[in-house]
């Protein structure tokens, strides 16, 4: 199976106030850390920037919006857009802890479902989903006419909701789903 890894980088970072990518957590920015774990998973990891200057230093393919300030949802469609795969591993850029084995477990849960999209603590975390090609056209329709909700798309599409991760501590699920949108979550990150 061919996968390809994604971060989802085109986002304002507006309630942190600075760029969350760069934002550093054991001395280095939170997107190194989440290409090397993605880069655990595939040899092809990309970044969807509308910067794409600012991130020459991760040696990683560089993808601006194909759609433009519509949201992480075309961030999925300019990844899926360019690069052939059967599945595509996302990440949002503001997930430093990732773990690849997360990943692994939601790719064997695709049984030819359209996309795996993980649950975590009864919230939905579409932006750390597996999507497989299928996806492309509904995505595109979508914003076509200007719908940006990623939970629209799951009423076209079959998803897989995984809810039970057996074999992963309870640790790394809660490092891997945290999410820093504000300075008091960055705070926490560096904590953790
Ligand atoms: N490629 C792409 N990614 C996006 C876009 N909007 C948000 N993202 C990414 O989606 C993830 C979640 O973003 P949010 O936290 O909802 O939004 P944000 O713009 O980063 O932050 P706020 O301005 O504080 O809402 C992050 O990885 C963002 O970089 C977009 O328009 N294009």
């Amino acid at each position: 199976m061919r996968i390809c890894g994604v971060i989802l980088s085109g986002g304002q970072s507006s309630r942190m106030g600075a760029t969350k990518s760069f934002l550093e957590i054991d001395g280095r920015p939170a997107i190194a850390h989440i290409a090397d774990e993605l880069k655990r998973l595939s040899d092809r990891v990309a970044v969807i920037t509308n910067e794409p200057a600012d991130y020459q230093f991760l040696e990683l393919d560089l993808y601006p919006d194909r759609y433009r300030n519509k949201g992480p949802l075309a961030g999925i469609e300019t990844a899926i857009y360019h690069m052939d795969a059967d599945v595509y591993a996302f990440a949002a850029c503001d997930m430093p802890f990732i773990h690849y084995g997360i990943y692994e477990h939601l790719i064997q849960s695709l049984n030819h479902h359209d996309a795996v999209i993980p649950m975590y603590d009864e919230r939905v975390h579409p932006l750390s989903g597996i999507y497989t090609k299928n996806v492309l056209p509904y995505i595109q329709m979508l914003l076509d006419s200007d719908q940006r909700k990623i939970r629209t798309l799951f009423d076209h599409i079959t998803v897989n909701y995984v809810t039970s991760y057996n074999g992963i501590s309870k640790h790394t699920l809660d490092k891997h789903f945290f999410n820093m949108n504000d300075p008091e979550q960055y705070e926490m990150a560096k904590r953790l």
